[in-house]
């Protein structure tokens, strides 16, 4: 008998530490499914997510983003991005007990080279730099608390980061 579907790797972190990326890449590299649960709500809300902010407001996607990280923890045999944001739900840190939970870990400088002016971020749109601070000093503790291993992205390459966290999924 099967076990229950669970994914083979979560990715959880700071906006721009590179969940979308290397999630798609280490994908690749295992051959097996990509979700990324910001992908999932835009499906489901047929519109961007910066649309989604400025039409509904950031609560209700914090809801969707609920509904969102429950159905690809239940569903996905993969490899499983979350939103930056989505560790700020206690309900969602609680779902991701027991999974195994990759945080990459990203500075800064990095985070900001890397999101640019937040285009497609919502959060970032204005001051990205100061807000991306304010953010990822809030968030740093819940990345730790859910997070089963940690790689660090800054100054790395996207293959360097995936070869890392391919040898660490064998077993
Ligand atoms: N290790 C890296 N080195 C350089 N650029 C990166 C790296 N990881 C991601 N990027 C780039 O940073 C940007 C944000 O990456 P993304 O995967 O969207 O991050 P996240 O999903 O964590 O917000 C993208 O343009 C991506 O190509
Ligand atoms: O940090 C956040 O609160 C958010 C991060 C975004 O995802 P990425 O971390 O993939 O950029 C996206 O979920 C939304 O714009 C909110
Ligand atoms: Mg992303």
């Amino acid at each position: 008998m099967t076990g229950p579907t669970r994914p083979m790797c979560v990715l959880v972190g700071a906006p721009g530490s590179g969940k979308t990326t290397i999630g798609q890449s280490l994908a690749q590299a295992l051959d097996v499914e990509f979700r990324d649960t910001d992908a999932d709500i835009e499906r489901l809300a047929g519109k961007p997510i910066p649309e989604i902010f400025v039409d509904e407001g950031e609560e209700h996607f914090r809801t969707l983003e609920r509904a969102a990280v429950a159905a690809a923890l239940a569903s996905c045999s993969g490899v499983l991005a979350l939103g930056g944001g989505a560790v700020l739900a206690e309900e969602n840190r609680a779902a991701l007990v027991g999974h195994r939970v990759v945080h990459l870990s990203v500075e800064l400088p990095d985070a900001v080279k890397r999101v640019g002016l937040g285009a497609g971020r919502p959060l970032l749109a204005i001051n990205p730099r100061a807000t991306l601070k304010h953010l990822m000093d809030q968030r740093r503790p819940l990345y730790a608390e859910v997070a089963t291993a940690t790689v660090v992205t800054d100054g790395r390459t996207p293959d360097e980061i995936v070869a890392e966290i391919v040898a660490l999924l064998k077993p």
